[in-house]
């Protein structure tokens, strides 16, 4: 009768606790039942020695690139051991993706650590102003034992990012700009082809300097066996420097349409340090070109000139930090100096990479970096062997003229260019400002030489 009586009260308990739940749920507004569900989840985990890390897709409204990367991350890893998947074809790829479905756990192990990983789907419900926006909210939620909440915050986490940016990288430059065909190099098989349209006949500059670039890529992709013979990574590292508008870029793409290579496209400020700087080389496939644009944007690169000492310890501590992080962790002047570092790669980092110190002697890389601003650039980074070739863009002159003029307008000669002879020395105009002039005037020739030549004589006329 007693246990009948135990097993009652445990059933109205039962009974009362579900009640409760769903009352909670279905009358408290969603901001507040999910700041309850959070407050329980602190107090629950606080009575076991575990911890809980939530993820949640949106910030205030506003997309938690965080959710995004561990997404990425757990795609990589959990067809294994997820027990429902979801699989998906992004469009204009013909890879499958797999991600994890609602309520479903994934076991990682990282440096010894055990985590779970387990992702979550709450209602949104319409407020009264008539919400209208997505009606589900998710989160993924990390629990791990509570003595790793240090090595979680400080390693894992990072480390997460580090691979969902690697992956996100590799997808994102392949898709966008190989070259090569789908069948030569399986690897390739899901890119969509590299379609810009500037080869060397079209790209206005000086035939000579066209002629010697063409000859020097044509060299260096036949040097195999001299790199290897005299242990050199087979790399070859170009600076093009100039004003704005003269074609850098347009000479990039003419590149890799010759070599029919695959362009990696790197933006050192996302690059969060010099290991993963690394990390995201070695992922690029031989026959590539990998392209900084602006690097006296991406890099302080002219402080060490100008503070050499200070430049130099700090570039040290950074790199012994990345190999010492645990030790450093606690030192505040440490962190403090190292603060100002945190989101860059270090010059010495640069300089490994241009080295091709990360290469595993594989296939043959070009580098090919761009400034407007040369002489902002440190030496060290100039010197042969790094930048192997500078090659100079300049404004306007007529040997490169004359191949806009055929480019735009169709025409070869015309009574004009002796007038254009004279007036481009002086009004330094750059092939992107010409090419503007002439756009619109494919089918009327006369009037874009007419338009060009009269812009250059205002622009005379300004200057005096
Ligand atoms: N040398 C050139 N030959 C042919 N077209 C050119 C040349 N230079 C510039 N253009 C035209 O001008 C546009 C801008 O040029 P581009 O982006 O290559 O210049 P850039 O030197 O890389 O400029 P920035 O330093 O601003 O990146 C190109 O899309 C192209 O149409």
């Amino acid at each position: 009768m007693e246990v009948l009586l135990d097993w009652k009260s445990i059933g109205s308990i039962l009974a009362t606790f579900i009640f409760i739940k769903t009352a909670i749920h279905d009358f408290l507004p969603p901001e507040l039942y999910q700041s309850l569900k959070r407050l329980f989840l602190s107090l629950f985990t606080s009575m076991k020695p575990k911890s809980a890390i939530i993820v949640e897709e949106f910030e205030n409204s506003f997309a938690n690139e965080l959710f995004d990367d561990v997404q990425t991350y757990l795609s990589s890893k959990c067809s294994d051991s997820a027990q429902i998947l979801k699989l998906s074809k992004p469009k204009s790829s013909k890879n499958l993706t797999y991600t994890m479905d609602h309520d479903q756990n994934f076991e990682d192990e990282f440096d010894g650590i055990n985590l779970n990983w387990s992702l979550h789907v709450v209602e949104k419900k319409s407020n009264n102003l008539g919400y209208m926006g997505s009606s589900e909210n998710r989160y993924f939620q990390l629990t791990f034992h509570r003595k790793f909440k240090d090595k979680v915050h400080k390693s894992y986490i990072p480390h997460v990012m580090e691979i969902a940016e690697m992956m996100k990288f590799k997808s994102r430059e392949r898709k966008l700009y190989t070259n090569r065909s789908a069948n030569e190099n399986g690897r390739l098989w899901s890119s969509v082809p590299f379609t810009h349209p500037s080869t060397f006949d079209t790209v206005a500059m000086d035939p000579d300097l066209k002629n010697e670039i063409k000859s020097d890529l044509k060299k260096f992709v036949n040097k195999q066996e001299f790199y290897s013979r005299v242990g050199r990574a087979w790399k070859r590292g170009y600076l093009l420097y100039g004003p704005p508008g003269t074609g850098k870029t347009t000479l990039i793409a003419a590149i890799a349409n010759f070599l029919k290579f695959d362009i990696y496209d790197l933006e050192l400020t996302a690059v969060r340090s010099n290991s993963h700087l690394r990390k995201l080389l070695i992922s690029t496939s031989d026959k590539s070109m990998i392209i900084v644009e602006d690097i006296d944007c991406s890099l302080d690169l002219s402080q060490r000139k100008n503070n050499y000492k200070n430049n130099r310890i700090n570039i040290e501590m950074k790199d012994n930090y990345e190999q010492h992080q645990d030790e450093a962790a606690d030192d505040e002047d440490y962190k403090s100096a190292l603060e100002r570092f945190s989101s860059k790669v270090s010059l010495s980092g640069v300089l490994n990479f241009v080295d091709g110190l990360w290469s595993s002697c594989g296939g043959e890389r070009l580098m090919i970096f761009t400034t407007n601003h040369k002489e902002k650039l440190d030496e060290a980074l100039l010197r042969p062997g790094r930048m192997d070739k500078h090659i100079k863009l300049s404004y306007c002159e007529i040997s490169a003229f004359k191949i806009l003029m055929k480019n735009y307008l169709g025409i070869e000669e015309h009574e004009l260019v002796r007038d254009v002879e004279e007036l481009l020395p002086i009004v330094e105009m750059t092939p992107a400002e010409i090419g503007e002039v002439f756009m619109g005037c494919e089918e009327d020739s006369e009037m874009g030489m007419r338009n060009v030549v009269e812009e250059m004589r205002s622009r005379v006329a300004a200057s005096n």
